[in-house]
């Protein structure tokens, strides 16, 4: 079968208006098809420069296939079902800054380039002591304050040749948290007032929220789907029709992105806090929530999950009794958002696999899932059951097992450390139950608090603990939802 290159479609020449740091799955299905929306049906005529934020990516890869890669929709559009191939075009290079440092900062003299945008993981957007201006840097921070300055040098400090920087992160405030990282590099690498003055006056840091649900590379079907497209294509991405993107951004980037002449769903707003809170409450949170739980339950899919009667209404359950009552918004609002965020997870055309969500599960519990349990135990003086079940559960999650099955556990190193101490220590008596709960909810690097401190906690997750490892998850969820 023929591999996916120019030979096979020529893309137009297009000048770089666009540097992407980051090649991953998510910017693919989303950043790069707004851009590509932007090109067919608003005249952007810009082409995306991909630099790859680490060692190790998919820089190669995508030059391999002359930067073109197969986007498939898939979902309920305008009511009806529908599956889209769209070929993506508007990557136009591709550069790995460790091995090429000097056609990296290259791009800092592009004149063409407006807008930088990166999606990094929630680990991305860290300050990288040892990083120098010398590079090559680390940190994606540390990166992007080189390219600063080269451009900077490029352009004589021109206030015209600013970039407007777009992370899409999934952290809070990921603009002001990168621009501050950004500060920190400049003033420590001192270079200089001037160059300081540039970087504030004539660059502008948006914080930003990204939505859509993109499951990538359809692995386990892939031969499937190349017949389908009648090509080989190693860099396929799948993701649902749904999309929102949410920008605190200046009133001229409508005029930079005229997003409004496409069907993108690109809101620009003052501020991003609300749509940003009820996102990641909701839906990350459901999923977190749901991980450990569904799959020790025997299921591997969130469609599944949700379309189970017992974890379904487990699911449910935590949603609309323990996380949104937590929420300062509109109720209506929320359960109409939550019943959108269920029927996308019901999308009959997509199959997002709970491992793939469960990575760095414990980070994701602290920043999606621990805020409600805490507000909620702070509103109504008890605890939340279902989140803390959850807990419980990943617990049980991170002993690696299911039945006989090996659980691919995937998280950072301390983590899985600390895990493989606390589970070789255990006895199986209830006060070894105590002692890996107390492990685990006083110690975990990411936990931004010691859990044991909240009353009655650390009783609870024994509790649930016991019975799940005593009963198993069927029975021990049985009793949870009485
Ligand atoms: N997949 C989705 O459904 C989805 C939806 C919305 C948001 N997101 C967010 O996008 C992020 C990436 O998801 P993805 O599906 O594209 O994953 P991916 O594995 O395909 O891509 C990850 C990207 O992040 C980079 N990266 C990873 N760790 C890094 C680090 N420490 N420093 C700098 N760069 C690093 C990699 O180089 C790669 O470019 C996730 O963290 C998630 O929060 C994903
Ligand atoms: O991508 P992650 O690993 O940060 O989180 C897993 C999912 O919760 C997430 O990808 C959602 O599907 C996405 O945030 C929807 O916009």
């Amino acid at each position: 079968m023929e591999k996916l290159s120019k030979a096979l479609h020529q893309a137009p020449p297009r000048p770089i208006k666009v540097i992407q740091f980051g090649e991953g799955n998510f910017l693919r299905a989303f950043t790069d098809w707004t851009v590509q929306k932007l090109n067919d049906e608003a005249d952007f005529n810009g082409g995306i420069a991909v630099v790859q934020p680490l060692p190790v990516g998919l820089v190669d890869l995508l030059a391999s296939q002359d930067f073109l890669y197969t986007h498939t929709l898939k979902g309920i559009k305008n009511g009806e079902p529908v599956k889209e191939h769209l070929l993506n075009d508007s990557i136009v290079s591709a550069v790995n800054p460790y091995t090429d440092h000097a056609g990296y900062l290259g791009l800092a003299a592009v004149e063409t380039v407006k807008i930088v945008i990166s999606n990094t993981t929630e680990s991305g957007i860290a300050y990288e002591p040892e990083d120098t201006l010398e590079g090559p840097q680390k940190g994606f921070p540390a990166k992007l304050t080189a390219l600063l300055h080269a451009r900077f040098k490029a352009f004589g400090g021109d206030p015209d040749k600013g970039f407007v920087i777009i992370p899409c992160e999934l952290i809070d405030r990921n603009g002001d948290k990168l621009k501050e990282v950004v500060e920190r590099h400049a003033r420590e690498w001192q270079l200089g007032e001037a160059f300081e003055a540039w970087l504030g006056e004539a660059n502008t840091f948006c914080n930003s929220l990204v939505d859509r649900i993109v499951p990538g590379y359809p692995r386990d079907r892939i031969q499937e789907v190349w017949e389908e497209l009648g090509y080989e294509d190693q860099l396929v991405v799948e993701s649902e029709q749904f999309n929102l993107w949410v920008i605190e951004g200046p009133a001229g980037l409508k005029e930079l992105l005229p997003v409004d002449r496409t069907d993108c769903n690109v809101l620009f707003v003052e501020d991003m806090t609300p749509y940003r809170t009820r996102k990641v409450r909701i839906l990350n949170g459901a999923h977190t929530t749901l991980v450990p739980v569904a799959y020790l339950y025997g299921i591997d899919t969130v469609k599944e999950s949700v379309e189970h009667p017992v974890v379904g209404k487990y699911l449910a359950q935590a949603v609309y009794e323990e996380i949104i009552p937590t929420l300062d918004l509109p109720k209506e609002e929320l359960e109409s958002f939550a019943a959108e965020v269920m029927d996308r997870f019901r999308n009959p055309f997509i199959s997002h696999q709970l491992l793939s969500i469960s990575l760095n599960g414990m980070s994701k519990y602290n920043t999606r899932v621990l805020p409600s349990l805490e507000a909620y135990l702070r509103e109504k003086g008890a605890l939340p059951k279902r989140l803390v079940f959850s807990l419980a559960a990943m617990l049980v999650f991170y002993r690696g097992l299911r039945g006989e099955e090996t659980i691919p556990v995937n998280d950072a190193e301390d983590i899985l450390e600390l895990f493989r101490k606390a589970w070789a220590a255990f006895d199986g008596s209830e006060e070894g139950c105590r002692s890996l709960a107390r492990t685990v909810l006083a110690h975990a690097p990411v936990w931004t608090a010691d859990l044991t401190a909240l009353p009655g906690l650390l009783d609870l997750v024994v509790e649930y603990l016991g019975l799940i490892l005593e009963k198993g998850m069927e029975e021990a969820l049985q009793e949870v939802l009485l």
